[in-house]
């Protein structure tokens, strides 16, 4: 399996625990929200994430603030909702409040992988600046893993995580890599489902506080909870 040219990864529950994004992510935007309405609600700097939003909530902040919390609770992932919170994680990336706390194994085969040539890429429901500013405070050493990563895919560039023609738009941006030759790991079974499907390799992820793959699904056996198991 360790013969792929390039690796994609899924974020949550795969390079880092699920706990991360609902417990410390989601929780900090919500956090911060109210103020930010507050301060900037007319800042021409948040304008583009408040009118992303559907009509009825452009002009009202106490609905577009219910609606948020109503997409978050319900892990809703809409574009506009995932723009909203890279911009919220903003300052506190910066402010050092918020490490990604990346498993022991993602940065070492990361890097390995890079340095043996292979592409490394994203593809997470997060927004692609989200994205960049995870990797880029992570607590690995070093904590900025960015220079790694050549390419990064969400749902507004590539489509929904579970949809087949997602996985194929994003082999479309390298047509010179055969679909054989990517390896997509991620620990939703129906976005590993959804990659197979599309021609690409992929494995499902097994990590702690995962939900439990169930041992007879017919990737049971071949999950992956160790990314050092894949190296050559
Ligand atoms: C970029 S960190 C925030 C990830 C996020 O918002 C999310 O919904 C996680 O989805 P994933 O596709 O990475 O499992
Ligand atoms: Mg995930």
């Amino acid at each position: 399996m360790a013969d792929f040219k390039v690796l994609l990864l899924d974020i949550e529950g795969t390079v880092c625990p699920i706990s991360f994004v609902k417990v410390v992510l989601f929780p900090h935007a919500l956090e911060a929200l109210p103020g930010v309405l507050e301060r900037q609600w007319n800042d021409p700097n948040f304008a583009q994430y408040r009118d992303a939003f559907p009509e009825e909530y452009r002009d009202d902040q106490g609905a577009l603030e219910q609606h948020v919390r109503d997409l978050v609770n319900k892990d809703v992932k809409m574009p506009y909702l995932k723009a909203l919170q890279g911009y919220l994680w903003e300052a506190g990336y910066a402010s050092g409040q918020i490490k990604a706390p990346l498993f022991p194994d993602v940065a070492p085969f990361m890097t390995e992988s890079q340095a043996k040539g292979k592409k490394v890429m994203i593809y997470s429901s997060g927004s692609v600046p989200a994205q960049k500013l995870l990797f880029a405070h992570t607590d690995a050493e070093p904590s900025d893993l960015t220079p790694l990563i050549s390419d990064w895919f969400d749902t507004v560039n590539a489509g929904p995580k579970t949809s087949v023609s997602s996985y194929k738009t994003i082999l479309s941006t390298h047509p010179d890599v055969s679909p054989a030759n990517w390896l997509f790991l991620s620990d939703n079974l129906k976005e590993v489902d959804a990659a197979l499907t599309a021609g690409m390799r992929s494995l499902p992820v097994s990590r702690p506080g995962n939900p439990a793959i169930p041992e007879d699904h017919p990737l049971f056996t071949v999950a992956v909870s160790d990314f050092s198991t894949l190296s050559q």
